[in-house]
């Protein structure tokens, strides 16, 4: 895998999956028209790097929420890795580890999360929540995740219903092969796998009840207006994740890149306090990742990136992933004379017609 890009990663990736597999993960809802537009937003914006700073070889490295990451690159959400890889989240958090950078099990993940841990001892784990109506039920889940060593939960709020999937509709993917389950939905050791439910009744005021259930540190996942912003801080949120889900929710919602601005600006305290604002959605390359920084990102995250990694190759091709992206981050920042993330600043970002 030397010498690959990534889109060599998902070209073999969809080489070896199931068609309806390979179009779940790489799908969207509706037209898929947000789908696209996560991509393309980059590609409209150029950075202008400084020069002659002496800025020496740069600092990759991040702290989230208390948590170290070598990079500022996490690894989202996703479910159904085992459709991937035999080894599905395992693998992807054993790379993880290796390239000492944050992944968030999703709740809909093939491999338990104390299973995950487990085969990972090193890596830095936090988990994903959608709320189910059962709060008895949440509260297990998420004691599941705390034992499981998780660092922060996350809570995704941009799917009250599931989007309108049409790939999936088409090649009729409606459950998973009978061999894999969503394990952190299981009833009890043993016992039998609950559906998940999407919940169109969440509100801020179960935001509220979470954050009295646990003391982990909360991320409210899939804001993109920023009032929201302002009122996942006023229930406790300890960070914000600007995404449109990857363009799997609502379709022609606006890209996160393109959000983000905004939202950094409204979470600015008066002091010049804030949360962490992380972004996901459309980062393919390294320069993607140092255009959202510049634009007032904590970190960035990637979803079918990884996936496309373990289905080409397992753990070595989530590391081949991974790996390219810290080196594209590092040649990035340094020819922006940028020692450090912190050097990165929205002056440097351009919107222009693309090719720049
Ligand atoms: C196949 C697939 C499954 C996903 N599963 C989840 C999930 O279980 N929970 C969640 O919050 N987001 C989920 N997402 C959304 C991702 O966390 C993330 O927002 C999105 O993939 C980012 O876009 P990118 O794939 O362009 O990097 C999923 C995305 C994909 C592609
Ligand atoms: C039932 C699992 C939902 C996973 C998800 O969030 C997605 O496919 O986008």
């Amino acid at each position: 895998m030397s010498g690959w890009r990534l889109c060599d990663y998902e070209a073999a990736a969809r080489e070896r999956l199931a068609p309806a597999h390979y179009d779940y993960f790489a799908g969207g809802a509706g037209e898929e028209i947000t789908l696209r537009a996560n991509v393309a937003a980059f590609d409209r914006l150029a950075l202008v790097p400084r020069v002659l700073r002496g800025a020496g070889r740069p600092e990759t490295g991040v702290t989230l929420l208390g948590c170290r990451a070598s990079m500022p690159v996490l690894i989202a959400p996703t479910a159904f890795h085992r459709l991937a890889d035999p080894q599905g989240e395992r693998a992807t958090a054993r790379a993880a580890a290796a390239a000492e950078t944050i992944m968030i099990v999703s709740m809909a993940a093939t491999v338990a999360v104390e299973e995950v841990g487990a085969a990972a001892p090193g890596a830095t784990l936090w988990f994903q929540l959608y709320v189910q109506p059962d709060l008895a039920f949440t509260e297990r889940i998420v004691r599941r995740a705390e034992s499981a060593g998780c660092r922060a939960l996350v809570v995704t709020a941009d799917s009250p219903v599931m989007g309108v999937r049409r790939r999936d509709i088409r090649n009729r993917f409606l459950d998973l092969p009978a061999h894999l389950h969503c394990e952190n939905l299981r009833d009890g050791p043993g016992g039998p796998v609950r559906p998940i439910a999407m919940w169109p009744e969440l509100s801020w005021e179960h935001l509220a009840v979470l954050r009295r259930m646990t003391d982990l540190p909360i991320v409210v996942k899939g804001v993109t207006h920023p009032a929201d912003a302002r009122l996942a801080i006023e229930h406790g949120a300890a960070a914000i994740m600007v995404s449109n889900h990857g363009g799997r929710q609502l379709d022609g919602v606006p890209t996160a890149i393109d959000l983000l601005p905004e939202i950094v600006a409204e979470v600015a305290g008066p002091d010049g306090s804030t949360v962490p604002v992380l972004v996901d959605g459309g980062v393919r390359r390294g320069t993607d990742v140092v255009k959202a920084l510049a634009l007032g990102a904590a970190a960035v995250a990637v979803g079918r990136p990884v996936l496309w990694g373990l289905a080409a190759g397992g753990e070595p091709g989530v590391a081949g992933v991974l790996g390219l992206l810290r080196a594209e981050v590092e040649q990035a920042m340094t020819l922006c004379g940028c020692a450090g993330v912190g050097d990165l600043t929205p002056d440097m970002v351009r919107s222009v017609v693309p090719p720049c």
